[in-house]
């Protein structure tokens, strides 16, 4: 089954808006891929200029979100919130919430099970540490984090609004780049194990992307493998060259 390509950018703590004000600029003037899914999270406090300001096709998402629509809990934003900007989408389970901020994998789950029931789209990311590819656990670690996301999506018509992210923690920021065949290993165990645990349709149709040092570089041959369906792409989504990633099939 041919998946449409998912370019994902993931800003994290950078930007700014003389910063968003060049790259939009930048990828206005480029011919950028139409057939692409294009997607692009940013610190909180400029989705709202973002996603007014975004070039025509790019949509902005949230990187984070907490489990409930408002109350006492400083510091975080909610997925109403996040549509009150104007945006469609939030990123949950980012490694850099789960390993530096201590996100566990049932609050990862709560916030995917919130944002789905408030209709948001979600980046749902998973991966595993280098000390557990090492030991041989790379599968349980993913199917672990699959199973906590998996059973709080609300219903199954919700799997129309997630995508997967697979990002191994040792290739994210490193320059270290799973290559294309450990990449499409695990990407496709993790599209079996949606086929056996939750249902077949679901597991052909949802895209599953690779993150972790993707470049200009390897971009290209990382989205060809059979079972990779586009990047979450940091470091290189804040350059201008992030143009040539997203037109990685054309
Ligand atoms: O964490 C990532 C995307 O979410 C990957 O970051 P880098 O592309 O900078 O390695």
């Amino acid at each position: 089954m041919v998946r449409k390509l998912f370019v994902g950018g993931n800003w994290k703590m950078n930007g700014s808006f003389s910063h968003i004000d060049s790259f939009f600029e930048t990828v206005k003037n480029a011919e950028t891929d139409s057939e692409a899914d294009i997607v692009i999270g940013v610190p909180a406090c400029y989705l709202k200029y973002a996603q007014e300001n975004a070039p025509k096709g790019i949509k902005i998402a949230a990187e984070n979100c907490y489990t409930k629509p408002s109350g006492a809990f400083t510091g975080e934003i909610s997925p109403a919130m996040i549509k009150d900007c104007g945006c469609e989408w939030v990123i949950i389970g980012h490694s850099e919430r789960r390993h530096i901020f201590g996100e566990s994998d049932e609050l990862i789950g709560e916030k995917a099970k919130h944002a789905l029931e408030e209709g948001l789209k979600t980046i749902l990311c998973i991966g595993e540490l280098l000390e557990e590819r090492e030991e041989g656990k790379t599968n349980d670690v993913c199917f672990r984090q699959m199973d906590a996301l998996a059973k709080n999506i609300p219903n199954p018509e919700a799997w129309d609004k997630v995508v997967i992210a697979y990002e191994p923690v040792w290739a994210i920021g490193t320059g270290k780049t799973a290559t294309p065949e450990q990449a499409q290993e695990v990407h496709k165990l993790v599209r079996g194990w949606i086929r056996d645990s939750v249902d077949s349709c679901i597991a052909d149709k949802v895209q599953i992307l690779y993150g972790g040092s993707v470049t200009v570089e390897n971009a290209k041959e990382l989205g060809a493998q059979p079972d990779v369906d586009g990047f979450l792409v940091g470091g290189a989504s804040l350059e201008p060259d992030f143009v040539t990633i997203i037109n990685a099939r054309k």
